[in-house]
């Protein structure tokens, strides 16, 4: 039977968000932060303004001192890490995180341990093996045997395997050379146009802006500007000050 409930306009929602360390002063403070579906939501900023707090906030690593967080229209303010996965959410870690001993097929298999059921393990493997073709080909490989980039895409299947609503990436391209880099945010399209939101944190303003749909630009805890990314790339003086500079002037006939 169909719901008479519309759709909730947007699947992850943190409104007027404060949170810190123990404590330490506030890092977050009446942040908002709203990711349509199929969108690529990136936040920029500058060092320590708090990108990565926002994520750790939103996948229940931290809680909130005030402000909600919802999921898909559900209130998920108080959820801890496991419950945050049960919303909908899931988080790939700054850094890398492949354990290089096991088998692509291993890594990718520990996204769904929280999963009983082995047909659906299998469904959700053969869907993560399509979106990523490197995953299919090097299946049965030692992960550490995998470049950076490929690395990275084994992480980003692993977090499919909960089948989330939101991805919430850190810093995919950290590490990486700029055309790997390239190739990583080709497959963070291809998440989105899967119909998986994504909410990105990254230092490669420029680059993550070229390839979100909203960017949010954060200092000192909270969101000043937030547009379409095309516009918020074009604005000059957003430029100077998060961009490292002006865009390059169009090349004249
Ligand atoms: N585990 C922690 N304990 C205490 N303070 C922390 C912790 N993690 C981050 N901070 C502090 O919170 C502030 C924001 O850090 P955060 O990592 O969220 O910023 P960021 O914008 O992601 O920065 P960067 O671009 O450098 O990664 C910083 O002042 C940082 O020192």
């Amino acid at each position: 039977m169909a719901s008479d409930t519309p759709a909730p306009e947007y699947l992850l929602e943190l409104t007027d968000i404060e949170a810190g360390y123990g404590r330490a002063a506030l890092v977050l403070r009446g942040l908002t932060v709203k990711v349509p579906p199929s969108s690529i939501v990136c936040l920029v900023g500058p060092n320590g303004a708090g990108k990565s707090t926002v994520l750790k906030v939103a996948s229940g690593m931290l809680t909130p001192r005030s402000g909600s967080i919802r999921v898909d229209g559900v209130d998920v303010t108080r959820n801890g890490p496991q419950d945050m996965i049960r919303s909908g959410l899931s988080h790939v870690l700054q850094g890398h995180s492949v354990f290089k001993e096991m088998t692509v097929a291993e890594n990718v298999g520990l996204g769904a341990y929280t999963v009983r059921d082995k047909a659906l393990i299998a469904e959700r493997a053969d869907f993560v093996k399509t979106l990523f073709p490197v995953v299919a080909e090097r299946w049965g490989t030692l992960a550490g045997a995998l470049s950076g980039g490929q690395q990275k895409q084994v992480e980003f299947a692993r977090s499919l395997m909960v089948s989330p609503k939101v991805v919430l990436l850190d810093e995919p391209s950290m590490g990486l050379d700029p055309k790997t880099t390239t190739k990583v945010f080709e497959q963070v399209v291809r998440m989105r146009d899967a119909g998986i939101a994504v909410l990105l944190v990254e230092q490669n303003a420029r680059r993550a802006l070229e390839t979100a749909d909203i960017g949010c630009v954060l200092d000192l805890g909270t969101v000043h500007i937030t547009g379409p990314a095309p516009e918020l790339l074009a604005d000059p003086q957003l430029a100077e000050l998060y961009l490292g500079g002006r865009p390059a002037p169009a090349a004249t006939p």
